[in-house]
C-alpha cells in the first residue's frame, strides 16, 4: 500500500477534465432565454406533462398500529398544457413539493385536494393530477400468542382537477393474503395446497372515508383463506394452517366475497377487485379481475382557497375499529 498518486485536480485532468470554457450566454434568470413559456402554434395539446418518481418522505396515520408512521412516497405531479404552449414549468412541481415537505405532508385527502388545487394555480393549469404511491405498515399480532409484527400494504391516491375545476379522488390498496385451494382441498386425500395471493383493490369513491385503507385492508383479509402473518409460534401457525383449511378460496371466489363488502359501504361508487395468486404448484400465477360500478350521483368537495380544506367523512372510523377488534 504504498501508491504514489497524482493530485485530485490531477487525477481529474487524467480522466479527461477539462478547463471551462468561455461563457457567453446570461447567467441572470432574466436575461435568459425561457424556451417552456413560448406561445406560437405547437401542433397539440397535452393531456399531461410533468414529472414521476418523485420519491419524499411523508406522514401517513392509521387506525391500526402504529397510529403515527412515516414513510416514502412515489409522487407522479402532471397538468395538461395548449397547444401553444411550448413546455410546462417543471421546477414548480418541486417547489410545490418541497414547500408541503417542509410544513409536514401527511397522505390525507384534505390535502391531497389542497396541494392539487395550489398546483393548479401555480402552474396556471386547471387539469392537474397528483398521485402517490407509499408502503403503509400495519401491526398484526399471532392469533394465539399475540406476538406482534409489521406487515405493509401499498397505497395508492390519485386526486384530479379537471378543466371545470371538478375533483375527482380514488383509492387503491394492494395487499398479501393467504389462499388455500378449493379445488385442491376437494381431490385430496391429505392436506391442499396454499399460496400468498395479492388482492389489489380500487375504489371510486365520491370523499374517501377516513379510514379506507384500513377497511380496504379489512374486506381482503377477512374474506381469504387466512392472513398473512409476520411472526408465528406453533401455536399460532397451527389456527392459521386450520383457518386455512376451513375457508378454502379460488381467485374467483376472493374477488366476488371482496366485491360483495365493497358494494355494501355507502362511500363507494365503484371499484375494481382483483386478485393474483402466486401459485405453489405451478411457476404462473392465477388471477381474476372484477370491475362493479353502482349508479350514483357524485358531490363536489368543498375546497377552500388556502390552507387545509375540510371534508365530511360519511363513515365513522370509530364504528371500523369497534367492528374489528370488539
Ligand atoms: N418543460 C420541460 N422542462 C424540462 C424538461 N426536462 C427538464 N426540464 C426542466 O426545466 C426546468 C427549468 O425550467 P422552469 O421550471 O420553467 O424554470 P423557470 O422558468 O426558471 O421557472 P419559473 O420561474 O417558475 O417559470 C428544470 O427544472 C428542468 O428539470 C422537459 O422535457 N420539458
Amino acid at each position: 500500500m504504498n501508491l504514489k498518486l497524482p493530485s485530485k485536480q490531477e487525477r481529474h485532468k487524467l480522466f479527461g477534465s477539462v478547463q471551462p470554457g468561455e461563457k457567453l450566454k446570461p447567467a441572470i434568470k432574466d436575461e435568459m432565454v425561457d424556451l417552456q413559456s413560448q406561445k406560437n402554434d405547437f401542433l397539440f395539446n397535452i393531456d399531461s406533462v410533468g414529472i414521476s418518481n418523485v420519491k419524499i418522505p411523508v406522514t401517513i396515520n392509521s387506525f391500526i398500529e402504529p397510529v403515527k408512521q412515516g414513510t416514502i412516497a412515489a409522487f407522479t405531479l402532471t397538468s395538461s398544457i395548449p397547444g401553444n404552449q411550448k413546455g410546462t414549468n417543471m421546477s414548480r412541481f418541486i417547489e410545490q413539493l418541497e414547500e408541503y415537505r417542509l410544513r409536514g405532508f401527511t397522505m390525507e385527502q384534505e390535502q391531497l385536494y389542497q396541494f392539487v388545487s395550489d398546483l393548479s394555480a401555480r402552474l396556471g393549469q386547471k387539469n392537474v393530477r397528483v398521485e402517490v404511491e407509499f408502503p403503509w405498515f400495519y401491526e398484526r399480532k399471532g392469533p394465539s400468542s399475540e406476538l406482534s409484527g409489521l406487515n405493509h400494504a401499498t397505497v395508492r391516491m390519485t386526486v384530479q382537477q379537471d378543466s371545470d375545476k371538478n375533483y375527482k379522488i380514488s383509492g387503491e390498496l394492494s395487499c398479501a393474503v393467504t389462499t388455500l385451494c378449493p379445488c385442491s382441498k376437494e381431490i385430496s386425500e391429505y392436506s391442499a395446497h396454499n399460496q400468498r395471493g395479492i388482492v389489489k383493490i380500487s375504489v371510486d369513491p365520491t370523499v374517501l372515508s377516513e379510514d379506507w385503507k384500513e377497511q380496504l385492508l379489512y374486506a381482503a383479509e377477512s374474506n381469504a383463506s387466512a392472513c398473512i402473518h409476520p411472526l408465528l409460534k406453533r401455536t399460532d401457525e397451527k389456527i392459521v394452517t386450520e383457518t386455512a383449511y376451513e375457508n378454502p378460496r379460488f381467485v374467483e371466489d376472493m374477488v366476488r366475497l371482496v366485491a360483495a363488502d365493497l358494494y355494501e359501504k355507502e362511500w363507494i361508487n365503484g371499484f375494481t377487485v382483483e386478485c393474483r395468486n402466486e401459485e405453489s404448484i405451478h411457476l404462473h400465477d392465477a388471477i381474476a379481475t372484477l370491475t362493479y360500478k353502482k349508479k350514483i350521483k357524485v358531490e363536489q368537495p368543498d375546497i377552500k382557497k388556502s390552507g387545509w380544506c375540510h371534508l365530511v367523512n360519511k363513515f365513522s372510523a370509530i364504528d371500523f375499529f369497534y367492528e374489528i377488534f370488539f
